[in-house]
């Protein structure tokens, strides 16, 4: 049987979807082949026609199409509002009604309503005493519908099982209501246009079975509206539900009800096995799939490995596109159009030609307003900090020192400290601050050392001024504090408080300044100021000054240079950055204020950004472009200028040419080696011999034997053979150092400043000084400094990996070839500076460990001729570095490794065949053999003698 009420289910889409044919419900009946086919026909049919069939079947009812229609466009609407997603939820002709918008509760409560009503007109119908309206009803919508053959879903099911009908679709009614609606609107279309149509005696509910209770509701009402005809439709319609209700409320129908639930639970269970199935199914199916790809389908084609993206694409534009600058062009100072007095003063000293990096630094860093400088004046706020990556002995410290002490030369802060170079170890620290009272030279300007070689006290003294200044208030004031912190004020009194508060963040160095307040001159406070405008120092001493050393202070620097910044970024030295940076950007205390600067803040026209402008450089011959360690610097418009040799051309560039891989000079990553380095590689076997391979390879390859004095060689003693092994030369340099030391350090800072005029005191240092001195030949000599020829004199730096393998080593060769023991130093952390013991004529042995692999020019005035790595670098930059204390500034020079058999897997790979190394010349594979049996022999000795040091005599 057929229901009365069904509930609509909205279809996704109202309002685009093409008229689709209604499916007919037969009471109850499955839809049949005959009706399906029927179904295609009528879909076939144009609208026109349907239209005019609808309206003739409704005329042959007696009824009013539209009436009908309206009554369709209620209903529709009433859907419509249900779902507010929709669009077109609007009636065309008719307002909501009331019912439309009653809330979900009172709907459902009318469906139940209805649902009884139905069953109730369902039994009366079986037991023949229907009201005759039911059929009536039935046989209105059995006109109106037609079929449809949308495919059952899930809700459309449920609903009908609930409604206890067998309707195969919700869905599909819904579309049957929206197919009305449009009927209607066309049917209205062609009212209008003329077409005459007579008025059925009754209104029909149309649409399909599934319509809502409320919607009925609405409909009754709706219709009362509409016209008498309407009305009492609806009358007949409320009545058979309400007599429905009445009916079923007493009738009980538990049983149905019953019957009905167990119904709806068989659906669910099959809906669910009909899921778990089509689930299992898909699964066998993508199994299934998945075997026959593996055993039928060819392997699918690989994909390429994406490109490895290199870290550029992280980097910030200045890093991952620095400046190359290549050493094509060849210029003079004069060239770089910088001051005709400070060309000359350069040619004085033997720089006639700017080597590439000074060409590109030295304009780049002049300060705005002197001749050469790049930028105009005017322009100091936007000036660059910059990042440089340059070869070993490629110049870089004149290229910062120069443009830093032409700015100084034109505006000088008296009594400031004004740049600040720091480098890694204090051999370096002597040799820049060499090279910086070279350049100063005729000026006033002054250059200090902070090494922590000496005592702290006398280097505080070198680097600050003191003086008293008559100042009765702020005497008293210090005073006062002295003496609140002897008696500390009363716990209960007001000072209290605040003197605790103080205590807790004690200043180190204002405490000092109480003392030296109170303990000098009544009523005069000491001021204090800097000694030096320029000093070089270590990290670690130059945290020192910063904490201890009154008037000490980098609030007023205008230039920071970190030389070998890499070495300086590195986690050794941790902590050092972070106190630099705490230290330069600090407010400066009132003492530390000039006039000018306590008016203007006065004024509130202080602008501390604009005023202290500080300009840094950081260098390195293996300049690391870590972003991580860089930011911490703080850098302000940097740019990175990347150097690279223009002649090195040379074979192994050819092949990597060849191979197309990419030249080191378009990468900043690279490394670079001096186009005038010759490397050697010397395999040494297990290396238990090594001490006698290197015996033979200074004698055969380096020294050779014209430079033993052969008188002096000493005949081998019971010291000689270990007895006496402590007697090494390190001792003796100590002693020697520790002299020389003081009498050079006193000289360091104040000697080229007092001596302005006197331009020829580079020459009159004698050879044997230990400070480091660069080459400098005689001003008029020659028009630019003299390579270092391969006939100098030797000056061989021998590598080792610790204090301990330099200690031993000086000790085997001291007793394995004693002729050598005048040649030999041995540079460890403990010597206050390298000296080298052997004269001028004579060649020098300094064995050391990596602490002179940085920076360092020159042994006494002597460049170094040969390096030697006695013991492997641990790192491809260690080696880079070590290499490239030889063949400096265009002099030649020969690096020779030794390597055991363990080591020789790392290093072929990762130095000798490494691709980010640009070299002139591949590197050469030398055999040593140490033919002379009678030195072995003296090896076994001295070996003997050494073991017996340690473990006591065994015979
Ligand atoms: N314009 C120049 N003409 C000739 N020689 C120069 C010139 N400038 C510097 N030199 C010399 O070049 C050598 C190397 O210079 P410097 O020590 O500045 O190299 P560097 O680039 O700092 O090397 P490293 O990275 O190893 O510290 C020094 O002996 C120096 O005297």
């Amino acid at each position: 049987m057929a229901p009365l009420y069904k509930r609509y289910i909205p279809a996704k889409s109202t309002t685009e979807k093409p008229a689709t044919p209604v499916k007919l419900v037969q009471n109850g009946a499955p839809e049949s082949a005959t009706t399906t086919t029927e179904n295609k026909r009528k879909r076939e049919r144009s609208q026109e026609e349907i239209l005019e069939r609808k309206a003739k079947k409704l005329k042959k009812k007696g009824l009013d199409p539209e009436t009908v229609s309206v009554e369709k466009i209620v209903e529709q609407n009433a859907i419509k509002s249900q779902d507010a997603s929709l669009p077109g939820a609007q009636s065309e002709n008719v307002e909501p009604s009331q019912e439309q918008r009653l809330p979900m509760k009172k709907r459902h409560k009318l469906e139940k309503e209805a649902r009884k009503a139905r069953k109730a007109a369902e039994k009366d119908k079986e037991t023949g005493k229907g009201p005759a309206e039911v059929p009536q009803v039935s046989a209105a919508i059995e006109n109106e519908q037609t079929i449809d053959e949308a495919p059952v879903i899930a809700n459309g099911g449920e609903s009908a099982i609930e409604a206890g009908e067998d309707v195969p679709n919700g869905a599909a009614n819904h579309e049957n209501e929206e197919t009305e609606v449009k009927v209607k609107r066309k049917k209205r279309r062609k009212d209008s246009e003329g077409a005459a149509a007579q008025v059925p005696e009754e209104p029909v509910i149309t649409g399909n079975a599934d319509v809502e209770p409320a919607e009925t509701t609405s409909i009754a009402e709706q219709a009362a509206e509409e016209g008498p005809k309407a009305k009492k439709r609806r009358h007949k319609l409320e009545h058979v539900l309400e007599g429905s209700t009445t009916e079923d409320a007493n009738a009980g129908d538990d049983e149905h009800l019953r019957k009905h639930s167990s119904v709806l639970g068989k659906f669910q269970k099959s809906a669910s096995r009909a899921i778990r199935h089509q689930q299992e199914d898909s699964f066998e199916k993508l199994a299934e799939h998945q075997v026959v790809q593996d055993l039928e389908l060819p392997p699918p084609e690989r994909t390429p490995t994406p490109e490895f993206e290199t870290e550029d694409a992280a980097l910030p534009s200045w890093l991952a596109k620095p400046t190359f600058v290549t050493g094509h062009n060849k210029a003079t100072f004069r060239d770089l159009n910088i001051e005709a007095a400070t060309a000359d003063r350069l040619w004085k000293l033997g720089f006639a030609e700017a080597l590439p990096v000074q060409q590109a630094l030295v304009p780049l860093l002049l300060p705005p307003g002197i001749s050469g400088a790049t930028y105009p004046p005017g322009t100091e706020a936007v000036l660059p900090d910059v990042a440089v990556s340059a070869p070993t002995g490629s110049g870089k410290t004149i290229a910062y020192l120069l443009p830093m002490i032409e700015a100084l030369r034109h505006q000088r802060q008296h009594g400031k400290l004004s740049a600040l170079v720091v480098v890694p170890t204090r051999e370096l620290v002597m040799q820049v601050a060499a090279v910086a009272e070279s350049l100063v030279k005729g000026s006033s300007i002054k250059v200090g050392m902070a090494t922590g070689t000496g005592r702290f006290k006398d280097e505080q003294d070198k680097i600050t001024t003191r003086h008293a200044e008559y100042d009765p208030a702020g005497y008293k004031q210090l005073a006062d504090e002295a003496k609140s912190q002897i008696h500390p004020p009363d716990e209960d009194s007001d000072e209290f408080e605040s003197f605790i508060g103080q205590s807790g963040q004690e200043d180190k160095k204002r405490q000092q300044w109480i003392q030296e307040t109170v303990s000098g001159l009544v009523d005069h406070v000491p001021k204090y100021g800097s000694a030096v405008d320029i000093l070089v120092a270590t990290p670690g001493r130059l945290l020192e000054h910063i904490d201890s050393t009154l008037g000490f202070n980098l609030v007023h620097l205008q230039w920071l240079v970190l030389d070998e910044a890499d070495k300086l970024l590195d986690n050794q030295n941790e902590g050092f950055l972070e106190s630099l940076n705490a230290e330069l950007t600090r407010p400066r205390n009132e003492e530390e204020q000039d006039a000018r600067e306590r008016y203007l803040r006065s004024q509130a026209m202080w602008e501390d950004h604009k005023e202290r402008r500080l300009r840094k450089v950081v260098l390195s011959a293996t300049m690391t472009r870590d972003i991580s360690k860089l930011t911490s610097l703080n850098l302000r418009r940097p740019k990175m200028i990347v150097v690279r040799g223009g002649d090195n051309n040379g074979d192994a560039q050819a092949e990597e040419g060849a191979r197309g891989e990419s030249s080191v000079k378009e990468s900043a990553d690279g490394f670079e080696l001096p186009p005038t380095l010759i490397e050697y590689c010397v395999p040494v076997g297990d290396g238990s011999e090594k001490p006698l391979v290197v015996v033979e390879l200074l004698r055969s390859k380096i020294l050779g034997d014209s430079h033993i004095d052969e008188a002096k060689q000493d005949k081998p003693t019971e010291k000689d053979n270990g007895v006496d092994a402590g007697s090494d030369s390190d001792s003796d340099s100590d002693s020697e150092d520790t002299s020389s030391l003081s009498s050079d350090d006193s000289d360091s800072s104040s000697s080229a400043s007092e001596s302005e005029d006197s331009s020829d005191d580079s020459d009159s240092v004698p050879q044997d000084q230990d400070v480091p001195m660069l080459d400098r030949p005689l001003p008029g000599e020659s028009t630019k400094p003299t390579p270092q020829s391969s006939a100098l004199t030797p000056t061989i730096l021998i590598f080792t990996s610790s204090n301990e393998s330099a200690t031993r080593l000086t000790h085997l060769l001291q007793n394995l070839q004693p002729s050598w023991r005048p040649l030999l130093t041995t540079l460890l952390k403990t010597n206050a500076k390298p000296r080298i013991r052997s004269k001028p004529t004579e060649p020098a042995i300094v064995i050391s460990t990596d602490r002179a692999a940085r920076g360092l020019d020159a042994f006494s005035n002597r460049p170094i001729t040969h390096v030697v790595q006695y013991d492997v670098p641990r790192t491809l930059t260690s080696y880079v570095h070590r290499v490239g204390r030889t063949a400096r500034a265009g002099r030649e020079g020969d690096a020779w490794t030794l390597y055991t058999h363990a080591e020789a897997r790392w290093f072929v790979n990762e130095v000798t065949k490494a691709k980010n190394v640009s070299r002139r010349t591949p590197v050469e594979r030398v055999k040593v053999f140490m033919a002379d049996e009678g030195m072995r022999e003296r090896y076994q000795k001295v070996l003997a003698g050494m073991r017996d040091e340690v473990f006591g005599s065994t015979s």
